[in-house]
């Protein structure tokens, strides 16, 4: 199966239409002020329209949003998902279901195995989750800081949990990151971006390149004796 691709933190028309032709599953726009990736919901409303009729499903990526901000989130963008990137609980992620009636994604910081302990009272109400680093000591970002954890900690997870990697993946790093890891999903922000928010479309396009070589070799290594 091809490996779905989320591209995360688009500000401009120009890159979610790319990441449509692309063949990009998801677009991400980010709800958060401090981030350089920083959209308003009248922007990411706009852009939104732009993805569903390029075909691409659209995230709203916030953090530890309240009722009312996600109201209007979801009121004017109409987001397929929601990606919970903050420290909500499980109560929340329900609530925030029950509300909107649409999936969620729980992001979930790992820097150790035990990282990984945190998702198990989510299993079964988030819909999917995302795995991030976790952010540096004194960063405002919780996600979008380009950075990797170690993918081997993803050998203990549950074959059953449906999740998307992401952190710091890189043309350079995807392939061996889909070797390690088997992951279905990835999701990348920084590493098509050429500046702290600007999205690069020949990186865009290099990245998505970097994937397809992955499967089109382990194909061919599937297939020879
Ligand atoms: O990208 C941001 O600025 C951001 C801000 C707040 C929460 C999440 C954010 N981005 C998410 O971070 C990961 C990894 O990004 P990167 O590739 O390492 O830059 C990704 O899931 C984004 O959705």
């Amino acid at each position: 199966m091809k490996t779905r691709i989320k591209m995360c933190g688009l500000s401009t028309r120009e890159a979610v239409e790319r990441a449509a032709s692309l063949g990009a599953v998801w677009a991400g726009f980010i709800f958060f002020p401090k981030s350089p990736r920083h959209v308003t919901v009248a922007t990411a409303a706009d852009l939104a329209e732009v993805a569903r009729r390029a075909g691409l499903k659209t995230v709203a990526v916030t953090v530890d949003a309240d009722t009312e901000q996600l109201d209007r989130i979801v009121a004017e963008m109409k987001p397929d998902m929601l990606q919970l990137h903050g420290a909500e609980t499980v109560a929340q992620v329900r609530a925030v279901k029950a509300r909107h009636g649409l999936p969620v994604m729980k992001a979930f910081a790992i820097r150790e195995a035990a990282d990984l302990y945190a998702l198990r009272p989510y299993v079964g109400v988030a819909d999917m989750f995302l795995f991030d680093a976790k952010p540096p000591r004194g960063s405002d970002l919780p996600g979008g800081n380009g950075l990797s954890f170690d993918w081997r900690l993803l050998a203990a997870l549950d074959p059953g949990v449906d999740y998307m990697l992401s952190g710091g993946l890189t043309k350079d790093n995807v392939g061996e990151a889909l070797a390690l890891t088997g992951a279905g999903a990835v999701d990348i922000s920084s590493g098509i971006e050429r500046a702290p928010g600007i999205k690069d479309l020949d990186m865009m396009d290099g990245f998505v390149q970097a994937v397809r070589t992955y499967e089109d070799n382990r194909h061919a290594t599937a297939g020879s004796v």
